[in-house]
């Protein structure tokens, strides 16, 4: 496994990219430790794919360097670069059986035929494909397929990375699950560097210890679930990720006071001079908010018209306005909802600052 690093790593699809506008990936600067587990998280174009295949290297970047454990690979082709890569449709042979498709990755590098049959019986035992063995994979579901097409990702031990781009999207959501814990586990057990793309949160969440949040080309942030979640960098991390997501208001901050629609709050820390002419905001998450009646409120409340409210299980979710915008009010199941005269009350500790959509440091 490697450590691998990128460095100004830049890449257009056009021949003579003019602004930031041509770059389907704009300026990227990251290191992927070795043996991590990373999810690379993202809306649809945003530049995920593009990224996994330069680090393949089925794409050479327009600009920048990949190094893995310090060499530069950036003008090796894919078979140079050991890499293992699973798509998002099953890459197998169909007149093969499900052993020989196991075993070919292993086979093609010479190992011994003992030490190939071990791996390929540990890798099938461990995706449910034990008793399938000898099966021809032509006549195998699709579901069956998938499994594997990650088999062989993961049967070579002594690969730099494994590359998932969306792997689990034509599986079955029940065995969709399994997977993803498999995945996890395999990782513990094996130490693989792995690179897991998609665009579904809990995905992300559930596969990764890092995840690296990717929006219109650019890294946004890079994180634990935890982090993503308490402090998101960029107002569309604190959007993707949650449900509902991070509440997004317009506001002025002057010192350790936000302004919100004409009424002031308290921050939970003072900051500096923001930039001129950004765009300021503040974001709040709806499990840092509650529910109060007007005059009864202690602290940071604001007046709101409580629109809807949702019952999700163990909580309820509450759609309110204040002024112009729409704010999701985490509301225990048994809690009171005011149904005129309500607060939405803030945990300022809780609040984040944006300019220009990124998160503004305390005292910064
Ligand atoms: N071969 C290509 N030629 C031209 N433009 C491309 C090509 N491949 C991707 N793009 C563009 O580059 C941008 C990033 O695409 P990419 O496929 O990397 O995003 P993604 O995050 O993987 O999206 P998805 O989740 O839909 O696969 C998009 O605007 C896309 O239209």
């Amino acid at each position: 496994m490697a450590r691998i690093t990128l460095e100004g790593l830049a890449h257009s699809y056009l021949p003579a990219p003019r602004g930031p506008e041509d770059f389907a990936l704009k300026q990227l600067d990251h290191v992927w430790e070795d043996g991590g587990a990373y999810a690379l998280l993202g809306p649809s174009g945003c530049g995920k794919t593009t990224l996994l295949n330069i680090i393949s290297g089925l794409i050479r970047p327009t600009r920048g360097e990949i190094r893995f454990d310090g060499q530069d690979v950036t003008d090796l082709p894919p078979e140079q670069r050991n890499i293992a890569q699973v798509f998002q449709f099953p890459v197998i042979y169909d007149t093969m059986t499900v052993y020989e498709n196991l075993a070919f990755p292993l086979c093609n590098r010479r190992m011994a035929p003992r030490a190939v049959d071990a791996r390929v019986r540990e890798i099938a035992e461990m995706l449910d494909l034990g008793s399938e063995l000898r099966r021809k994979a032509r006549n195998l579901t699709a579901d069956a397929k998938q499994k594997i097409s990650l088999g062989r990702g993961l049967v070579r031990a002594d690969v730099a990375a494994i590359l998932f781009d969306e792997p689990l999207t034509v599986i079955d959501p029940h065995l969709k699950w399994l997977l993803r814990s498999q995945l996890k586990h395999l990782h513990r057990r094996f130490d693989f560097t792995m690179i897991y793309v998609t665009h579904d949160q809990t995905e992300a969440l559930t596969f990764a210890d890092k995840v690296v949040v990717m929006y219109e080309g650019e890294v946004v942030q890079v994180g634990t679930p935890d982090e993503l979640f308490e402090r998101p960098a960029h107002t569309f991390v604190g959007y993707f990720i949650g449900s509902p997501g991070m509440n997004i208001l317009p506001a002025e901050i002057s010192g350790d006071r936000a302004r919100i629609e004409g009424h002031e709050l308290p921050l939970g820390a003072a900051y500096g001079r923001l930039p001129a002419g950004a765009r300021v905001e503040i974001g709040i998450r709806p499990e840092f908010l509650s529910l109060a009646r007007a005059g009864e409120a202690a602290g940071a409340a604001v007046p709101a018209t409580i629109r809807a409210v949702e019952d999700v299980g163990r909580y309820r979710i509450a759609r309110t306005r204040i002024g112009e915008h729409e704010v999701a009010v985490v509301a225990p199941e048994d809690g009171e909802i005011p149904s005129d005269g309500a607060c939405v009350v803030f945990d300022p500790q809780r609040i984040n600052v944006y300019a220009d959509g990124h998160r503004v440091q305390e005292g910064g």
